[in-house]
């Protein structure tokens, strides 16, 4: 879509947004017309498509973008990338930190490009295992790499603020491809990512 045609489909959309959170927050029992809350519609609006405009972008271009070709064959670890993502169950964040590693087979990424897809994959609504693995499948399938590995550990504020309110619990969850489903290169990929040069 051109940007002139995506900026007005956007702008409606914060006015669809906004008009539901009006009726949410007034069927909360609250005043949208006292001083705090008159623009709070539009703020949650803008706020909800701000944490979802994943939808709206492409992963794979974004990797493409930044490949090089480069004859190193050692593995490239990024780890400790912080994320918030929406769990698509209760619409709560959950947040924490992905370590992503691959090896590359002849061409490497640029490094930012890395949490620059974890964004694109968090900033929708999403289970964590799922997040996972599209940040798992993307690398592989765009970068074509002899290995590939992702892990996230993150805290749910579904289980933290309600229902079970399990404050420190961390769900860790990981996915491997290539030369990461053999033992030892995946071992030395978790010592890696659990120790610390400093
Ligand atoms: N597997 C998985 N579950 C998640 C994730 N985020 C939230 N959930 C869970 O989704 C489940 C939804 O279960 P339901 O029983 O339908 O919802 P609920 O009654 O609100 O559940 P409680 O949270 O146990 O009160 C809960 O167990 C949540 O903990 C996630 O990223 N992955
Ligand atoms: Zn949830």
């Amino acid at each position: 879509m051109p940007y002139k045609q995506f900026e007005e489909y956007s702008i409606q959309v914060t006015e669809g947004i906004k008009d539901q959170y009006k009726n949410i927050i007034e069927d909360l029992g609250e005043d949208t017309t006292r001083d705090g809350l008159v623009k709070t519609p539009e703020r949650a609006a803008k706020a909800m498509q701000f944490l979802t405009q994943g939808y709206e972008q492409d992963p794979e271009e974004i990797l493409k973008s930044a490949m090089f070709k480069e004859d190193y064959k050692d593995m490239v670890i990024v780890k400790d990338i912080e994320l918030y993502s929406l769990c698509e169950h209760h619409l709560l964040p959950f947040f924490g930190k992905a370590h992503i590693a691959y090896i590359p087979n002849g061409q490497i990424v640029g490094l930012s490009k890395l949490p620059r897809i974890v964004d694109v994959f968090a900033r929708r609504l999403q289970v964590q295992e799922r997040l996972t693995h599209q940040i798992l499948d993307c690398i592989n399938d765009t970068l074509q790499p002899e290995g590939v590995a992702v892990v996230i550990e993150a805290s749910h504020m579904c289980m933290m603020m309600r229902g079970v309110q399990k404050q420190n619990s961390v769900t860790t969850t990981s996915g491997f491809r290539g030369q990461f489903e053999k033992i030892e290169t995946r071992n030395e990929f978790l010592k890696l990512i659990s120790t610390s040069l400093s």
